[in-house]
C-alpha cells in the first residue's frame, strides 16, 4: 500500500486510457480539434520523460491538405514496395490493411528529435547515445494516452521514405524525423488492435515475455 497512489477511480481512469488506446488508421471524423484540446495533448507529449532532460522533440503540426496529400502519395509508393516483401497469403492480407489515416485525419502530427539540442555532452546519454530517440517516443505514448482520453483517435503512420517525409516538412538534417502520427475525432476506437482483428498478429502471452534475473528465466 502506498499513500501516494491514485485514488481508485483515478488509477481505473488511468488503466482505461491504456487498455483502450488504439492506432486507428479508418474511423476518423472530419470534425476540426479545437485549439486548446490540441494544446492539451501536446502539453502531455511535452511534460514525457527526456535523457537528461533534453526535451528533444519539435511538434510539426500538418493540416495542410496539399502536404497532406504529398506524404499520402510517399506512403502509397512506399506501401507497394512494402506490399512485395511478403508473399502468398499474407501479402494478399497486407495488401487488404488500411495501414494510415492521412487525408482523412483532420491533423497530422510530425515528432522530431533535435539531437543537439543541449550539445554534445548530455547526462544519460553518453553511453547509449539512442536515447534522445526514446525520448522522443515517451512523447508520443504521452501524447497518445491523453488523445484516448480526449476522444481522439491517432495512428502511427511509418511506412514512408524519410527522405521524402524530410522533404515534405523541410525538416533540416541534423533533425530526426521520429513519428509521423494522425489525429483527429473518430466514429468509435475498436475493441482489440486491428492487426489482432484481421488475423495479423496477436497479443503474446505477458508470462513468456517476463524474466527472472536473466535473459530466458521465466521462473
Ligand atoms: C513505431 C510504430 C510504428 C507503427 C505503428 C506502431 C508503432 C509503435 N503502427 C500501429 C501498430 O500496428 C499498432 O500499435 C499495433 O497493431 C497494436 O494495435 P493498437 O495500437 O493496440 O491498436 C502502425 N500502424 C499502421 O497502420 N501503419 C503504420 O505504419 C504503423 N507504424
Amino acid at each position: 500500500m502506498s499513500d501516494h497512489a491514485f485514488a481508485p477511480e483515478e488509477r481505473d481512469a488511468l488503466y482505461k486510457a491504456i487498455f483502450s488506446r488504439r492506432d486507428v488508421r479508418g474511423q476518423f471524423a472530419p470534425d476540426p480539434v479545437p485549439e486548446d484540446v490540441l494544446t492539451r495533448v501536446l502539453t502531455a507529449a511535452h511534460h514525457a520523460p527526456s535523457v537528461g532532460f533534453m526535451q528533444p522533440w519539435n511538434f510539426i503540426v500538418v493540416q495542410d491538405p496539399a502536404v497532406k496529400s504529398q506524404i499520402h502519395a510517399d506512403f502509397s509508393q512506399a506501401n507497394e514496395e512494402a506490399a512485395a516483401l511478403f508473399t502468398g497469403e499474407r501479402k494478399a492480407l497486407y495488401s487488404r490493411l488500411k495501414l494510415e489515416g492521412i487525408r482523412e485525419a483532420p491533423v497530422n502530427l510530425c515528432i522530431t528529435c533535435d539531437r543537439e539540442r543541449s550539445g554534445p555532452v548530455v547526462l544519460g546519454r553518453t553511453h547509449i547515445p539512442t536515447m534522445d530517440l526514446y525520448s522522443c517516443v515517451c512523447a508520443v505514448q504521452n501524447l497518445w494516452l491523453a488523445a484516448r482520453a480526449e476522444g481522439l483517435g491517432v495512428g502511427w503512420v511509418s511506412i514512408l521514405h524519410e527522405d521524402r517525409l524530410r522533404e515534405a516538412l523541410g525538416i533540416p538534417e541534423r533533425i530526426v524525423p521520429v513519428a509521423y502520427l494522425c489525429l483527429g475525432y473518430v466514429s468509435h476506437f475498436h475493441e482489440t488492435p486491428e492487426l489482432e482483428k484481421a488475423g495479423w498478429r496477436s497479443r503474446l502471452p505477458l508470462e513468456d515475455l517476463v524474466f527472472r534475473d536473466r535473459w530466458g528465466e521465466t521462473t
